[in-house]
């Protein structure tokens, strides 16, 4: 069984159709990053699949279940990092999650939790003291002390500084190395590439390209840009396969600390992509 299957899905607000027909399957133990711009319908999407917002027409299974007609049991087998969860609680951090970990039937130990989101020094603090980022910490620590099977995480590492970001992606990497599925909307790019097994970008209500990281929308055919200087002057050229001029250049002694290569990036391929689809 899959972790996530849809099929068909279609959300209509009033007069705005926000979901126009997305199929997606996310295999179990797989990280899924779901990109896109504002308004693209990420959140309706992932809203609908967490079971908190119902769909006008299509099919949606997670964890074998409807989302929309699941009951107590699915629930806490489902982690959602919710942004703010945490923000006016008067309790300390240690106090707040051992709260919400008595809500599951299998939680993590809270203490293991603090320690994997990094925030053991502030567990006796409370939580309207700490900093945004560390607040954000909270949430995820909130998200996970269920041992959920699947993991949703809405924009999880706005506001965290670069180094709290990569400590985060470390944590998202042993998550899903102990087998917890994880969906991820983001607007980093390089959040995407780093985490994400398969990704999907969505454009006004549909799925307008998925795969990998390496191979979305055609990126691992697309053409090297390859540039080295040669008597004085840079000289560029573009082609698909590099090997041959590579092979030239070195015959012919040019000097290769000049030598660069460059693919499009992730962000570029992106862009390519939301722009053709506007
Ligand atoms: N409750 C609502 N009522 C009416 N329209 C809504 C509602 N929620 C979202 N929409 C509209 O649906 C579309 C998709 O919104 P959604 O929040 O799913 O996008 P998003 O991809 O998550 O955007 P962002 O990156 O800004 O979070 C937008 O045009 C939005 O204005």
């Amino acid at each position: 069984m899959e972790a996530i299957e849809v099929t068909g899905l279609r959300k209509t607000y009033r007069d705005k159709e926000a979901v126009q027909g997305i199929d997606l399957v996310v295999a179990r133990g797989e990280i899924f990053a779901l990109l896109g711009p504002n308004g693209a319908g990420k959140t309706t999407t992932v809203e609908i699949l967490e079971g908190h917002r119902r769909r006008s027409s299509g099919d949606v299974r997670v964890l074998g279940e409807d989302p929309g007609a699941a009951g107590r049991a699915w629930r806490t087998r489902i982690g959602i990092v919710l942004q703010d969860a945490a923000d006016a609680a008067d309790l300390t951090v240690g106090e707040m999650v051992r709260h919400v970990a008595g809500f599951y039937p299998a939680p993590r130990r809270p203490d293991e939790v603090i320690e994997l989101v990094g925030l053991t020094a502030k567990k006796t603090s409370k939580i309207r003291t700490l900093s945004g980022g560390q607040r954000r910490r909270v949430d995820v620590a909130l998200g996970i002390v269920g041992q959920p099977e699947l993991l949703f995480l809405d924009e999880p590492t706005t506001g965290f500084d670069p180094e709290a970001r990569r400590q985060f992606w470390e944590l998202i990497r042993t998550l899903a190395g102990d087998g917890t599925t994880i969906l991820l909307t983001t607007h980093y790019l390089d959040e995407a590439e780093a985490l994400a097994d398969r990704l999907a970008v969505l454009a006004d209500g549909r799925i307008v390209a998925e795969g990998t990281p390496a191979t979305l929308g055609g990126r691992a055919a697309a053409g090297a840009k390859v540039s080295w200087q040669e008597a004085g002057r840079t000289r560029t050229e573009e082609l698909a396969d590099p090997s041959d001029l590579i092979r030239k250049l070195v015959a012919d002694g040019i000097d290769l600390r000049t030598l660069t290569i460059t693919r499009p990036t992730l962000e570029d391929t992106y862009l390519t992509l939301i722009g053709a689809n506007r």
